[in-house]
C-alpha cells in the first residue's frame, strides 16, 4: 500500500500541502459540494465555479448560462439560482450550464487547481467518489472548504467518512485523517443530531433551511463523480 490520503481542514492551509499529481476531493457539505452533486444527479451538462462574485456576474449577460451566487447563505441579488439543493431539482437545471458562485466551496475549488484531478465530495456521493478514486493509481487529499477559513465540523466529518471508506488502500498521510476518521467514528450513527448543533447548521438555521441541512446529510443518495476538466465541472 504505497498510497496515501491526506485531509486539509480549511483552504487557509492548502498552500501546505503538495497537490500536484494527486487527487483532491473537495468538500463543502452545506452546502455548496452537495448543491453540485445534486445538480449533476439532476441533468445539469456541466458546473462552471467561480470564486469572484464579479466573474460570475458577467455570464448573467451571456447566452446559455443559469446562475448562481451565495453569500453568507444568502441568494444575491439579480441571480436566478440560489445555494439550496431543492432549487436544481424538478428540471430546473437539465442539460443547463450552471455557474456558481458561494462563500466556501468555490473557495476551495478555485484554490484546488494545480492538482492533477480535482472532484467534488458529498455525503450524497460518498461511495461513488470512493469508488472512482480506487481505481485510480494516485495519493488523495480531502479539501474541507470550512467556514471563511476556519474550520468546521461537517467538512471534517465528510473527509473521516471517506477515510473510512480509503483505509485498506490508502496509508493515512499525517494526523488529520486519523482525527476525522475517529471523529467519524464517533459520531457517525447519530450524524444529524451532531450536524444540527454545528455553527453552520445554527446559522444556516436562521435562514430558514432546516429541511437543506438534513437533505446534505444523506449519504450515497446519487451515483455521480463531479471532476473539473479546465475551467467546469463534468461527470466522469
Ligand atoms: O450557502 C451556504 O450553504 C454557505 C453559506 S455560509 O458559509 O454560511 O456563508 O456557503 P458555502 O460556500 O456553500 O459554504
Amino acid at each position: 500500500m504505497s498510497k496515501t490520503i491526506d485531509v486539509c481542514l480549511s483552504p487557509q492551509l492548502i498552500d501546505l500541502y503538495d497537490l500536484e499529481g494527486k487527487i483532491v476531493v473537495v468538500v463543502d457539505i452545506l452546502r455548496a459540494t452537495s448543491v453540485m452533486t445534486t445538480a449533476f444527479a439532476h441533468g445539469a451538462r456541466e458546473i462552471i465555479p467561480v470564486e469572484k462574485l464579479e466573474v460570475a456576474r458577467e455570464y448573467l449577460s451571456k447566452d446559455g448560462y443559469l446562475c448562481a451566487a451565495e453569500r453568507g447563505g444568502e441568494q444575491i441579488e439579480g441571480f436566478p439560482l440560489d445555494n439550496s439543493p431543492f432549487s436544481y431539482m424538478d428540471g430546473v437545471v437539465q442539460d443547463r450550464s450552471v455557474v456558481i458562485t458561494t462563500t466556501n466551496g468555490t473557495v476551495a475549488i478555485e484554490r484546488s487547481m494545480v492538482a492533477d484531478e480535482v472532484l467534488i465530495g458529498s455525503f450524497l456521493n460518498l461511495s461513488s467518489v470512493a469508488e472512482y478514486i480506487q481505481l485510480q493509481n494516485k495519493d488523495v487529499i480531502v479539501h474541507c472548504a470550512g467556514w471563511k477559513g476556519k474550520t468546521n465540523m461537517e467538512d471534517t466529518l465528510f473527509a473521516g467518512a471517506l477515510v473510512e471508506k480509503l483505509k485498506m488502500s490508502h496509508e493515512l498521510g499525517c494526523d488529520t485523517p486519523h482525527m476525522a476518521l475517529k471523529y467519524w467514528e464517533s459520531v457517525k450513527d447519530n450524524l444529524t443530531e451532531t450536524v444540527e448543533s454545528s455553527a453552520h447548521a445554527r446559522r444556516l438555521n436562521r435562514l430558514n433551511i432546516k429541511e437543506d441541512i438534513a437533505y446534505c446529510l444523506r449519504i450515497d443518495e446519487y451515483q455521480v463523480v463531479p471532476k473539473m476538466i479546465g475551467d467546469r465541472l463534468l461527470l466522469v
